[in-house]
């Protein structure tokens, strides 16, 4: 294969690499061929308590630091991960399967920005003065103590820094679980951390599926807890957490509506579709999976869709002329498989795609089905693949609620050229993050998150650092008390 992707230990706790062979065997498996690449273990209650112990420990150190010392450290580290790109790209192509064509500009790019972003506001986290008249008052931004990321499989290397840097920003230590079915990346950033001068202990890696997550949402010493993943996952996560009324930030899935008005250019308009359901092989919580088409222009739509779709290049994706990999699992793979049987069996039109590339990987066709109603399973579920969904409409009214009904509210999109129309609309879409002639865009500046079943809270931005710490305020009392009795 030409590539290490053994990492020397499955754990990186308190600033090293360490191993525990009792934990249960995790394979990790390359996407795009099946083979077996690396072999963890997961963490036992013994790598779990040393993960929480340390990171307590430094955390209080840590948060004695000035801002702007713990701020160079991040912005040192977003460096490495630049000069690393490549390297860093070529490991999550292995860990996901997406081509090193998106890997290679998005992915340690992403979490670059994240540590340099959060990095450069750690030296201006301050409270506020508040005069009382002839008292005051004054607020203090603290952090909250030991926080706990647990990410998702489709950004690895992001959601580990779209967690850590404005945790670590804040003073606070995090403890992040990658997920079972990507576990390398994230040994990475930590490495990288600790070579840029974080000290021990503040950003520890712990490998595992859920019991791992339970257990450190469980414990009383953690402040925070911060997902990326599932609807269902978050409802148990939310729950675990209100018993010790931690803070919690859930980043989960969606079913988002982008709206293709008639006046929409169509070519940007195909190409929005095409990014907010072909990128990552589908595999993006905020992907415009319900793509509402007015009626005038679907049939052109379809036609430039499918030419375009034509020329996809889908194959090795450590070939950078790739554009379309495989899916992360073989799961993952038959769960979408499912879906594309249920639209068939539904009478929805399948335009082009919909079968599975018959070799070693998990690849999928890109796949559209036209002629989809509301009521249709692929119209209500996430199906986290790269399957489209194309529904008419032809009026504004309509195509709002309908794009609303909906328990998601991630994203939305809205392609016109009629700019009172797309704020209009936009305005009353029920969504987190949204785009307006443009789909899946995610800068570190701005805020990132969902609204309904989609979520609480927001990552990035300046907003992030509002769900990475909490205000004391102080009341300062000039003259003398008068007391009642
Ligand atoms: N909104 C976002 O930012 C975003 C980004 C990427 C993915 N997602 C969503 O993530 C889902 C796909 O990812 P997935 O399959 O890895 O999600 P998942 O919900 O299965 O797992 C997410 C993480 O939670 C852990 N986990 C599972 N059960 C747990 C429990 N009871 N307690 C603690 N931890 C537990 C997993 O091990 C994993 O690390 C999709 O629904 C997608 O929309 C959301």
């Amino acid at each position: 294969m030409g590539y290490d992707t053994q990492p020397k230990a499955s754990h990186f706790v308190d600033g090293q690499y360490i191993e525990d062979t009792s934990g249960a065997v995790m394979e990790v498996v390359y996407p795009a061929t099946g083979a077996v690449i690396a072999r963890l273990h997961e963490a036992t209650p013994a790598i779990i308590e040393k993960a929480i112990t340390s990171g307590r420990r430094a955390q209080a150190e840590w948060a004695g630091m000035m801002g702007v010392e713990r701020g160079r450290i991040l912005r040192r580290a977003a460096d490495i991960m630049r000069e690393r790109n490549y390297d860093l790209s070529v490991l999550e192509t292995h860990d996901t399967g997406k081509p090193m064509s998106e890997t290679l500009y998005v992915d340690a790019t992403s979490g670059a920005d994240a540590l340099e972003y959060f990095g450069g506001l750690a030296g201006s986290l301050t409270g506020e003065h508040v005069p009382l008249g002839g008292d005051w008052g004054y607020t203090v931004r603290e952090p909250l103590g030991l926080c706990v990321g647990l990410g998702a499989w489709n950004y690895p290397t992001q959601i580990a820094c779209w967690k850590g840097a404005p945790a670590l920003a804040c003073g606070n230590a995090m403890i992040f679980k990658p997920s079972e079915t990507t576990p390398l990346c994230a040994l990475k950033v930590a490495e990288i951390l600790h070579e840029a001068g974080l000290p021990a202990g503040l950003y520890n890696v712990i490998q595992g599926a859920g019991d791992v997550g339970r257990a450190l949402v469980g414990d009383e010493r953690v402040d925070k807890v911060s997902l990326t993943g599932s609807v269902p996952t978050g409802k148990r996560v939310y729950a675990s957490a209100a018993e010790g009324m931690k803070h919690v930030t859930m980043e989960l899935g969606g079913k988002s509506p982008l709206v293709v008005f008639e006046d929409a250019d169509l070519d940007n308009a195909v190409g929005g579709a095409i990014l907010g359901n072909f990128y990552s092989t589908g595999q993006v919580c905020s992907n415009g999976t319900r793509v509402f088409v007015h009626k005038s222009i679907k049939e052109a739509f379809l036609k430039r869709l499918a030419e375009r779709l034509g020329s996809a290049k889908i194959g090795d994706p450590l070939d950078e002329t790739v554009n379309f990999g495989p899916m992360v699992s073989s799961s993952q793979r038959d769960i979408v498989l499912d879906y594309i049987a249920k639209g068939k069996a539904e009478g929805a039109r399948l335009v082009c795609g919909g079968s599975v590339i018959a070799g070693d990987g998990f690849y999928i066709q890109p796949t559209v089905f036209a002629d989809v109603t509301d009521d249709m399973v692929i119209a209500r579920e996430e199906i986290f693949g790269p399957v489209m969904a194309v529904l008419d409409f032809e009026d504004e009214a309509d195509v709002i609620a309908r794009a609303n009904n909906t328990e998601y509210g991630l994203s939305a999109g809205v392609f016109t050229r009629d700019i009172s129309r797309a704020h209009r609309v936009i305005g009353q879409l029920q969504a987190g993050s949204c785009f307006i002639n443009s789909y899946n865009d995610a800068p570190v500046e701005l805020p990132f998150g969902g609204s309904k079943l989609s979520g609480v809270g927001r990552e990035n931005s300046k907003t992030a650092i509002e769900h990475y710490s909490q205000l004391k305020s102080v009341y300062v009392r000039m003259g003398d008390v008068e007391a009642p009795f």
